[in-house]
């Protein structure tokens, strides 16, 4: 069984089709990455998948399980974490404060329960703390955890929000063009950053528009155009298909 199933998806925002139909699975531990002309519906089906938006029609399932319709925050617990293509980043907290966000949010099904039991949030928040500060090294940005977020680059944000995303221990991680806006040094941390977290074990779905990691990094890709499945397939099967060719180049209807 694959982790992730998505069958028949569609979503409709008064007359704009915004996914169409898309039937795709994504087995364990791999890379598969969502890419396709801007406009296509990547992001909306980013936002299908984690909860943000419930489908018109058509079924999700993670582990088997329908999960269409279920909050965010439930998606999150039962193991999906994403980032966003613009910046969430919380600028009145310390950078390593926010890493521990995406760990609260995996810990507190009850926040009221949580403070009643002040002593005992404390000591958690240290430890916490200290399991933040292992994932800021290990986004490559272990000399920023004591820095205030206005303090670091735009290409140093964006694997803080990949920390924290990993603060969730998700088994699936959604990046939204994680390399949108970098420089090309940049460009390349993440993209050795994306292979660190797949080779830990997590399966990592991927929208990028920069094709020369698109294709060094993923096992699989899924081609969207205009709210439908294009394609899909390896690199070589995607690269080489006449419909991907012809939508890339604008040579289509
Ligand atoms: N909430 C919404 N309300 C109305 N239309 C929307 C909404 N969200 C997306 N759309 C429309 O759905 C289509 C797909 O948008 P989407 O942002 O998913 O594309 P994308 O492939 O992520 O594009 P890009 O590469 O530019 O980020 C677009 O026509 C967009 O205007």
């Amino acid at each position: 069984m694959s982790l992730l199933e998505v069958k028949d998806l569609s979503i409709h925002f008064g007359g704009v089709k915004a996914v169409q139909n898309v039937s795709f699975s994504i087995d364990s531990g791999i890379v598969y990455s969502v890419i396709g002309p801007n406009g296509a519906g990547k992001t909306t089906l980013f936002n299908l998948i984690t909860g943000v938006y419930t489908p018109t029609s058509g079924e999700i399932r993670l582990d088997g399980e329908i999960i269409q319709g279920k909050s965010p925050d439930e998606l999150a617990r039962r193991g999906m974490a994403r980032t966003f293509q613009n910046l969430q980043i919380c600028m009145n907290m310390s950078a390593i404060e926010n890493v521990m966000v995406g760990a609260h949010l995996r810990l507190d099904r009850n926040l009221f329960k949580a403070i009643l039991r002040l002593p005992a949030l404390k000591r958690r928040d240290e430890a916490l703390r200290e399991e933040a500060a292992g994932l800021m090294e290990f986004v490559g940005l272990g000399k920023y955890v004591g820095a205030r977020p206005d303090a670091m680059s735009y290409g140093a944000l964006k694997r803080l929000e990949i920390a924290r995303a990993l603060a969730m221990k998700p088994r699936l991680i959604f990046l939204d063009e994680p390399a949108a806006g970098l420089n090309p040094k940049e460009t390349q941390e993440v993209d050795h950053l994306v292979r660190k977290v797949a080779d830990s074990g997590i399966t990592v779905v991927l929208v990028e528009h920069d094709m020369k990691m698109v294709m060094n990094l993923s096992d699989r890709i899924l081609v969207l155009d205009y709210g439908r499945k294009l394609a899909e397939g390896t690199g070589q099967e995607v690269r080489g298909n006449p419909d991907v060719i012809a939508a890339y180049l604008g040579t289509h209807a």
